[in-house]
């Protein structure tokens, strides 16, 4: 079977992208989304996003990490927004369904501004604090993150910490009052990635429930690029949470399975 696909990246979290909504894609096949995004034997990339329908948005994002489990990822969400344009399914505004939801994005050329879920519970600890942000989220303050040994540490804290269901691992420099480097170790990658959507937000989150910052509007520097997260905040909840950052389409291709 040929299947057509297009390669996408968000601040260097990358993806396989396909339009499914017909219904091609094998996705019981775990094996075949674990050979697609090996990076020697497939395509290579840290998830696959599957485009599909929906009868209550614009269209449904299946998102599998690398290693075929699914969680909701804001740098896929922003990728699938731009497909979909790209697509001409959606004008400059969409809503569409997650598995945590339905989201609201919005995209100017390739700069897409995706809402993600609110969040009411950060977990305060003593050198790190948790949240799940649509996916869960440990965040931890470090010195010399750009020396720091983030797939070592990353690793032992996700299961060490988290046992088998885990949790992406995010580490964290203050750079300015409202701006931060941060490198994640992803859950379901098992690897650091160049990014992560769902960590920047929460650590943008974290870092101004903690007080390390007083802005609502965050930006955040990643290995594989700059993104901004705005929010607001009222009787402890975060709602109005955007992330916004670039989305490319790489190259498009096929599938023979
Ligand atoms: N690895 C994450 C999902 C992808 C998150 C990341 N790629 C993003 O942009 O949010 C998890 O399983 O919890």
């Amino acid at each position: 079977m040929q299947i057509p696909f297009y390669k996408y990246q968000g601040t260097g979290n990358d993806f396989v992208v396909i339009d499914n909504r017909q219904n091609i894609f094998p996705k019981n096949n775990t094996k075949l989304i674990g050979q697609i995004c090996d990076r020697r034997f497939g395509i290579g990339a840290d998830g696959l996003i599957l485009l599909e329908k929906d009868s209550e948005s614009d269209f449904n994002m299946d998102y599998y990490n690398s290693d075929a489990s699914q969680s909701m990822c804001g740098n896929g969400g922003r990728c699938a927004v731009a497909f979909a344009k790209f697509l001409g399914m959606i004008g400059n505004k969409t809503t569409f369904r997650a598995i945590d939801g339905l989201h609201e994005a919005t995209i100017d050329g390739e700069v897409v501004t995706l809402k993600m879920s609110n969040v009411s519970e950060v977990h305060q600890r003593t050198r790190h604090l948790f949240l799940d942000t649509g996916s869960p989220h440990h965040v931890q303050l470090v010195e010399n993150l750009d020396k720091f040994s983030v797939k070592h540490e990353g690793s032992r804290l996700r299961y060490g910490l988290y046992g088998e269901s885990g949790s992406n691992i995010n580490f964290v420099e203050q750079q300015a009052p409202d701006s931060f480097k941060v490198r994640t170790y992803e859950r379901g990658v098992e690897d650091e990635t160049l990014s992560c959507g769902t960590g920047v937000t929460a650590v943008a989150l974290a870092m101004h429930n903690s007080g390390k910052t007083s802005s609502k509007k965050v930006n955040i520097s990643t290995p594989g690029g700059d993104l901004n997260v705005s929010f607001d905040q009222e009787n402890g909840t975060y709602s109005n949470i955007h992330l916004q950052g670039p989305a490319i389409q790489v190259f498009k291709g096929e599938i023979t399975c």
